[in-house]
């Protein structure tokens, strides 16, 4: 099922899941709380997932193929996107990230809520896309705190950080063109406000179902 034929789905009939679009300046902790997210809320009854993305990136220290990302050259990357093979894609800092089409159709509509961890270039694509997207955006408590934890990650070189600090503030500039904004300050507070927006969109479309509908059609006759 395309992306497309599952919103009409989400407008008219039973639960699909949701697609949460999260974006942030680099370091402000998206992956952490989206991680966090799926460790203590995914279950069988309320399925979430994170799409994995492919990029042109090399892999830091620990990272596997195929879970955190899916590497490839650059070479790979232009021949996917020549094969209309992204559903969405960017160059963000020095390289070229992307959500292929088959990370995310045909999950939604098992009932998996699924999340793109994403720049707001890819963010903006998605929308205009799937406007039933929901997108959430993190800011960081303050520039000092950003840069304190691009460091204390201690993955990237002084060069990258330093390259990632010079574009936190033109990407933190997209902020209004998101749904919710969470600033990031304490994270278990942080991520129950993300587990909030999560139920809220869940409940809301539980509302809209066929079922719900049915019901509600029956007892206001
Ligand atoms: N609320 C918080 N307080 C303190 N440290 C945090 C908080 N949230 C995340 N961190 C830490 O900040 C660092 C950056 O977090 P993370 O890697 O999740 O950022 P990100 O936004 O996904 O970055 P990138 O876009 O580069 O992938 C990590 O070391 C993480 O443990
Ligand atoms: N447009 C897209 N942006 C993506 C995708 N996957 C990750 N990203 C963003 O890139 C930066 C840097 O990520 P890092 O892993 O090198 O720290 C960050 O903002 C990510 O959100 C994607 O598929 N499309």
């Amino acid at each position: 099922m395309s992306l497309e034929q599952n919103q009409d789905k989400v407008e008219t009939s039973q639960r699909s899941g949701n697609l949460f679009v999260v974006s942030a300046p680099s370091g402000a902790g998206k992956s952490s709380l989206i991680k966090a997210l799926l460790a203590e809320h995914s279950s069988a009854e309320a399925p979430l997932q994170v799409a994995v993305s492919h990029t042109t990136r090399n892999p830091r220290p620990g990272e596997e193929n195929g879970q955190h990302y899916h590497f490839v050259s650059h070479e790979t990357f232009v021949d996917m996107i020549a094969a209309n093979g992204f559903y969405e894609h960017a160059k963000v800092f020095d390289n070229y990230y992307g959500t292929s089409r088959q990370a995310i159709e045909n999950t939604l509509e098992q009932g998996i809520d699924v999340f793109l961890d994403i720049d707001w270039q890819g963010a903006r694509q998605v929308k205009e896309q799937y406007p039933a997207a929901h997108t959430v955006f993190i800011l960081p408590p303050s520039i000092a705190e950003l840069e304190r934890r691009l460091q204390g990650r201690g993955q990237d070189s002084a060069e990258v950080i330093a390259k990632r600090m010079s574009e936190a503030k033109s990407e933190m500039s997209h902020v209004h063109e998101f749904d919710y904004v969470l600033i990031n300050d304490d994270f278990s507070r942080t991520l129950t406000d993300f587990y909030s927006i999560v139920l809220d969109k869940r409940l809301t479309q539980t509302a809209q179902s066929t079922t719900y509908a049915n019901l509600i059609a029956e007892l206001l006759v």
